[in-house]
C-alpha cells in the first residue's frame, strides 16, 4: 500500500499572544497534492497557524512538522511559496515591471544584483505563463489591477518551484468579477502542475467549488476533510462556527442560473 505524503503535520499545537489563547490542540495532516481551504470568521486563528507553519511563531504546545522535518531544523524553505494579502500594495508609481517582479523570486537561488541567465529568463516567462499574465510581462506593476497583481505574486512565488503554496486571503482587493477566475486558476496549479495548496480565507462559499478539502478554524479546528464530508456537514457546522452572521457565506451555488430569486434560494449554511 502507498504511503500518504503529508506536506504539512500539525500535532496538537496550541498558541497564545501574552494569556490570549488563539489556537487549541490543533492537528492536522496534509497530504501532498491537495487544495485546502482554511476557513474561520475573523480573529479564528488562521494567520496565526499560517505563521506557525512557516516557522515565525513558536507552538506553546505541540509541534509542526514540514515535509516530514520538524519546522525547527526544516531548511528547505525554497519548497514554500507564499503570498499574503498584503503583497497587494504597488501603488501606480512603482517602477518594476512584471517581469522585474516575478524575477525577485530567483534571488534566493542566483543572489541578489546577479545578472539572470538565459534559463532563468525562460523560467520566469515561464511563470509568467502559469498565471496567465504573458501579455503584460513588460507592464508596470503598478498600473495592473488587484487581481492581476494578486497573479504576479503568485508567478514570483511559482519562480522557485515550490511544492507546497500558502496564500493568506489573496483575494482581499480583488473585483468579484476576477475571483472566480483566480480560483480557477490556483486550480489548475494544483491540478496540472501538483503543487499542494493552502487557501486562507473567511469566505467559504466562493471557494468551496474549486478546492478538495475544507478545514475550519475557531481556535479550535471544527473541521478538517474533503470537501464532499464537508458540505453534507456545512450547515451544522457553520452555524456552531459562525452564529446567525452569513452575510459572509453567501454564494451562488448554481452555475447554470443566473437570476437574482434563484441564486438566493441557494444561500449556504443559512440560518434563520
Ligand atoms: N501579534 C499579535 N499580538 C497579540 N494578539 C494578536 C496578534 N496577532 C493576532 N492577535 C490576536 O489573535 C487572534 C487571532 O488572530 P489571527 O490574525 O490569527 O486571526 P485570523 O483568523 O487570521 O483573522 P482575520 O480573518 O481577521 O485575518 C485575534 O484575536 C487577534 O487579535
Amino acid at each position: 500500500m502507498k504511503e500518504t505524503n503529508f506536506v504539512v503535520e500539525v500535532e496538537g499545537v496550541s498558541f497564545a499572544y501574552r494569556q490570549q489563547t488563539v489556537l487549541e490542540d490543533i492537528h492536522m495532516r496534509i497530504p501532498a497534492g491537495s487544495f485546502l481551504g482554511l476557513c474561520g470568521p475573523n480573529g479564528s486563528g488562521k494567520s496565526t497557524l499560517i505563521k506557525l507553519l512557516l516557522g515565525l511563531n513558536r507552538p506553546v504546545d505541540g509541534q509542526v512538522k514540514l515535509f516530514g522535518t520538524s519546522v525547527k531544523s526544516f531548511k528547505n524553505w525554497s519548497k514554500i511559496g507564499f503570498v499574503s494579502q498584503k503583497a497587494n500594495s504597488f501603488n501606480s508609481g512603482f517602477p518594476a515591471t512584471v517581469f522585474e517582479v516575478v524575477s525577485m523570486g530567483l534571488y534566493g537561488k542566483v543572489g541578489l544584483f546577479r545578472f539572470l541567465t538565459k534559463k532563468h529568463k525562460e523560467k520566469v516567462k515561464e511563470a509568467i505563463k502559469q498565471v496567465d499574465m504573458q501579455d503584460f510581462m513588460y507592464a508596470n506593476i503598478g498600473e495592473l489591477s488587484g487581481g492581476q497583481q494578486q497573479r504576479v505574486f503568485i508567478a514570483r512565488a511559482l519562480v522557485s518551484d515550490p511544492e507546497l503554496l500558502i496564500l493568506d486571503e489573496p483575494t482581499v482587493g480583488v473585483d468579484a468579477k476576477s475571483v472566480s477566475n483566480f480560483y480557477t486558476m490556483l486550480r489548475d496549479l494544483n491540478t496540472n502542475k501538483g503543487i499542494t495548496l493552502i487557501l486562507v480565507t473567511h469566505d467559504i462559499g466562493a471557494m468551496t467549488d474549486y478546492v478538495t478539502d475544507v478545514a475550519c478554524l475557531n481556535k479550535c479546528l471544527h473541521f478538517h476533510g474533503n470537501k464532499s464530508d464537508f458540505e453534507e456537514n456545512q450547515e451544522e457546522m457553520l452555524s456552531a462556527m459562525y452564529g446567525h452572521d452569513v452575510s459572509m457565506i453567501e454564494h451562488n451555488h448554481d452555475h447554470h442560473h443566473h437570476d437574482h430569486h434563484h441564486d438566493h434560494d441557494h444561500v449556504r449554511g443559512e440560518v434563520r
